[in-house]
């Protein structure tokens, strides 16, 4: 073993700094830990450079365009010309600081950690290896062990030709510096229905193409099909249960072949969900299975004697708050201090288009899959005082699931404008199981898009 890569003993060593891993690294560095943080990229991961902030920064920016053109039916004339430069501007300037992690490192460096950019991967029990950026290698073993936060990068759906071409993944559309002439979509989950919406609202002619029956299919069937109409009245052509059967590049852009017909487009936005970043991460040599798509993790995170994995990779939702939230119990045990396990039923996410939506806990199939006595019930957000004196933009509902064997709610949905803040109340009532009884007798601010909840759960029954 040359001298390079003696063994480093310290406490722990944090692989992938994503939302999780950066923040326990920080947690237990604060704590006194000898840490050592590693990232092959930028320290934060996805979230603040390519993924949540700055498709965020791109939907504001969209919504007020969206707004300004509403201007016209409630306050007169207002004159839109839409340009993408403000938006690349805020990405680059504000949100990414040019996709530069010094800041992130420094903090993290200040915590008390050691950072590493480098390829970490595990080399048995409480081990690790790092490739680093000057081609250096160090070895590392880990006292108490190794946290391992790795995110997900795009999937490369198995399109004949795609692989072949320029596509873009969610990293090339967020640095996007002018706004196409048209884009093809592919993938109608939350990155699809978002990019699409945004697009679309700065003149860029889209197609969306969804192999699914509906867009958002991990959500109720009737916030699918809000969104695809004001997808659809926006100008965004909305195709359904459709997969491409090949993809060809060339001076005119794309060409995707469907079953009867080819559509084009200069930009083609890949969005077909995630593959984990599991391979390469010698999950082998401590008993684990690489080619899976989840790692099994308990309820304090641990994977493995000396291990605990966090985030998207765990399969409990991917979500900067779900990735966060691990972290801090994680974080206890590895300090060894107790607290509340982890629990997953109530998460919830928001899908930010406009209308936004939300949900938390189950939907009514997954309830009844359950084996739950479900009792639903929803309302038009339309039909609420606040809808009707919004006006234009305030399409959606609200729509709550009930366990009628024990009178608590758990899910429910909002779509409409500020859906996700509207979802808040109901995350409380299915997180802490706010018996249905109860918040019939709340009272409800008038006229909020929240009191559209007091509808919903008058419409489940008596
Ligand atoms: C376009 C887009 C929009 C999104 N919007 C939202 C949103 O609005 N709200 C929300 O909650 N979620 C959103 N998400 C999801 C969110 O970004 C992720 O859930 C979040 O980043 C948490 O992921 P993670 O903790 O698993 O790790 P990640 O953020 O994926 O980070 C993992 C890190 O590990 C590093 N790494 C991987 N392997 C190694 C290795 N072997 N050695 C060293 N380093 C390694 C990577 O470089 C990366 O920095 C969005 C995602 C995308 C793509
Ligand atoms: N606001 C948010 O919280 C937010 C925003 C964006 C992303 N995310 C997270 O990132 C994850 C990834 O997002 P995503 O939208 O890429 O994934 P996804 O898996 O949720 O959706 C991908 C969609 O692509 C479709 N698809 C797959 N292969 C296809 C093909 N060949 N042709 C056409 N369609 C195809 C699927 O039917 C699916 O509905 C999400 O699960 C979510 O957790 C969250």
């Amino acid at each position: 073993m040359s001298t390079q890569e003696q063994e480093h003993e310290v406490d722990l060593v944090v692989i992938g700094l994503g939302p999780g891993g950066e923040a326990l690294a920080t947690g237990a560095a604060r704590a006194g830990l000898d840490v050592v943080a590693i990232d092959k990229h930028l320290v934060g991961g996805e979230c603040p450079y390519y993924g949540c902030i700055p498709s965020k920064m791109m939907l504001r920016a969209a919504d007020s365009l969206a707004e300004a053109r509403r201007a016209g039916t409630l306050a007169g004339d207002v004159e839109v010309t839409a340009s993408w430069a403000p938006v690349a501007r805020r990405i680059r300037e504000e949100a990414t600081d040019d996709w530069d992690d010094t800041v992130a490192v420094r903090r993290l460096a200040d915590a008390g950690a050691t950072v590493h950019h480098g390829t970490a991967r595990l080399d048995g029990p409480r081990r690790v290896v790092v490739e680093l950026r000057d081609g250096s290698t160090r070895r590392y073993s880990a006292r108490r062990g190794v946290v391992v936060n790795p995110g997900t990068r795009p999937a490369l759906p198995p399109v004949p030709g795609l692989a072949g071409t320029p596509w873009w993944t969610n990293r090339d559309a967020v640095r996007a510096t002018v706004a196409p002439a048209s884009l093809v979509v592919l993938g109608g989950g939350p990155i699809g229905c978002e990019l699409a919406q945004v697009f679309a609202r700065f003149g860029t002619r889209v197609t969306l193409l969804q192999h699914n029956e509906r867009l958002l299919p991990h959500d109720e069937p009737e916030a699918s099909a809000v969104l695809e109409r004001v997808l659809l009245d926006e100008g965004v052509r909305v195709v359904t249960g459709v997969e491409p059967r090949r993809v060809a590049h060339g001076a005119g852009g794309f060409a995707l072949t469907l079953d009867d017909e080819v559509v084009h487009g200069d930009r083609l936005l890949v969005a077909a969900g995630r593959t984990p970043n599991l391979d390469g991460l010698g999950l082998e040599t401590v008993g684990l299975d690489p080619s899976a798509r989840t790692v099994r993790v308990d309820e304090r995170l641990r994977a493995a004697e000396g291990l605990w994995v966090l985030g998207d990779v765990t399969g409990h939702g991917a979500y900067t708050h779900v990735s966060m939230y691990q972290s801090a119990v994680a974080l206890r045990d590895v300090l060894g201090q107790d607290g509340p396990p982890a629990a997953y039923h109530a998460v919830p996410h928001v899908t930010f288009s406009d209308p936004e939506v939300a949900g938390v806990g189950m939907t009514e199939q997954q309830a009844r899959d359950a084996g739950l006595r479900v009792r639903t019930g929803s309302t038009p957000m339309e039909q609420s005082s606040r809808g009707f004196v919004h006006g234009p933009g305030a399409t959606g509902l609200v729509k709550v699931v009930e366990d009628a064997d024990r009178g608590v709610l758990v899910g429910a949905s909002v779509v409409g404008p500020a859906g996700g803040e509207v979802l808040g109340a109901l995350a409380v009532a299915v997180h802490a199981g706010v018996p249905v009884a109860t918040l019939r007798t709340m009272i409800y601010a008038y006229p909020t898009f929240h009191r559209a909840i007091e509808s919903a759960l008058a419409d489940l029954g008596i």
